[in-house]
């Protein structure tokens, strides 16, 4: 196992769970509480331009705190290195589990994009976009719940939502036209077309726009043509096509996607929009049990940890959170 000198003694090491890019996600154990963890391990020698992707990702997994969105627990950089410690996802990615179910039900596939919607919902409400949303960043929790990860590409546009983005980004498969095109773009109204893409693989099992040749893959995105399935329900058919709807004016938005009937059918609420987790909270017990540990007083404690530095103080605490939240014994050893 390569050794990385500064996570001797705060994690343990397992095997490499993915590489994408320039990262590679390993598996660890967070020491103290036990808790898998993945570690996002970057070396800034092979980032390149990708180093402003780090800071952009960093900057916005540091504001996020949201059930369906891998938790950022700990950032470490050396000369050589940077670390992201995030919340481990032992159901894999949710195209697999598309893949191997053939395709979901109309029930599943609503319980699932609620999930992504909520967590999309949050992130917009903050002033992000993902402009990355596709199948394979969508992982799952051990008890499947979704979550989402992979903000190298997410934007902050300086105007806020009214703000433009002008960068073409994320995989073509999922891009919406005018991000095809090259055009000035309202960063959430790609996402709803990345959404809708999402939502047609979760209903059908195979993307709406899908092409060896890149050319006529765009061809195929800049028309907004594709096949509907006869198993797709009227309801189904027409939130889809509000959602891939090739003129961003005429593109359904995220407000709306929250109370729509085809979302809300079998649930009693919309969703929620700050269905964040905060994680930022005292907890006492939690304080108490990390202040006994480090030989300090729980209001030093906290006085350390409410300055959510992004430490092995900050994991710690977040990991004991999280079981306590599981209702597991909260315990460090
Ligand atoms: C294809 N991508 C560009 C990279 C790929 C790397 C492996 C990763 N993974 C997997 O592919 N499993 C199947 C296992 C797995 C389990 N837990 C994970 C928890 C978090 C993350 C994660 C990955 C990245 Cl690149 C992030 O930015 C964040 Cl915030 C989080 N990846 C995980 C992960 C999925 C993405």
């Amino acid at each position: 196992m390569a050794p990385y000198p500064v996570l001797r003694g705060l994690y343990e090491l397992d095997k490499t769970i993915g590489c994408g890019g320039f990262a590679k996600v390993k598996l660890a154990t967070h020491i103290l509480t036990g808790e898998k963890v993945a570690i996002k391990i970057m070396e800034k020698r092979s980032l390149g331009e990708n180093l402003h992707r780090v800071r952009v990702e960093l900057d916005a997994l540091q504001s996020l705190s949201h059930r369906h969105i891998s938790q950022l627990y700990q950032v470490l950089e050396t000369e050589s290195h940077f670390f992201l410690v995030v919340e481990y996802c032992s159901g894999g990615e949710l195209f697999d589990h598309i893949v191997e179910k053939n395709r979901l039900s109309e029930k599943e596939a609503r319980a699932a994009f609620r999930q992504i919607l909520s967590a999309v919902a949050y992130l917009h409400s903050l002033g992000f976009v993902h402009r990355d949303l596709k199948p394979e960043n969508v992982l799952l929790d051990k008890d499947l719940n979704m979550k989402l990860i992979d903000f190298g590409l997410c934007a902050k546009p300086s105007g806020g939502l009214t703000g433009f983005l002008y960068t073409s980004c994320g995989s073509p498969t999922y891009a919406a036209p005018e991000l095809v095109l090259g055009k000035k773009y309202l960063g959430h109204e790609v996402d709803v077309w990345s959404m809708g893409v999402l939502l047609y693989a979760l209903l059908c099992g195979f993307l709406p726009f899908d092409d060896d040749k890149i050319d006529t893959l765009y061809k195929k995105i800049l028309e907004g043509k594709y096949e509907e399935p006869a198993w797709l329900t009227a309801e189904s058919r027409r939130l889809i096509r509000s959602m891939l709807q090739t003129d961003p004016k005429k593109r359904v938005r995220v407000d709306e996607l929250l109370s729509h009937p085809w979302v809300m059918r079998g649930f009693r609420e919309p969703i929620p929009l700050n269905n964040s987790c905060n994680m930022k909270e005292h907890d006492s017990q939690c304080v108490n049990i990390l202040a006994r540990h480090k030989n300090i007083t729980p209001e030093e404690m906290w006085e350390l940890l409410s300055k959510w530095k992004y430490d092995y103080n900050t994991a710690t605490y977040f990991l004991m959170l999280n079981r306590k939240r599981r209702g597991l014994p909260v315990r460090i050893f």
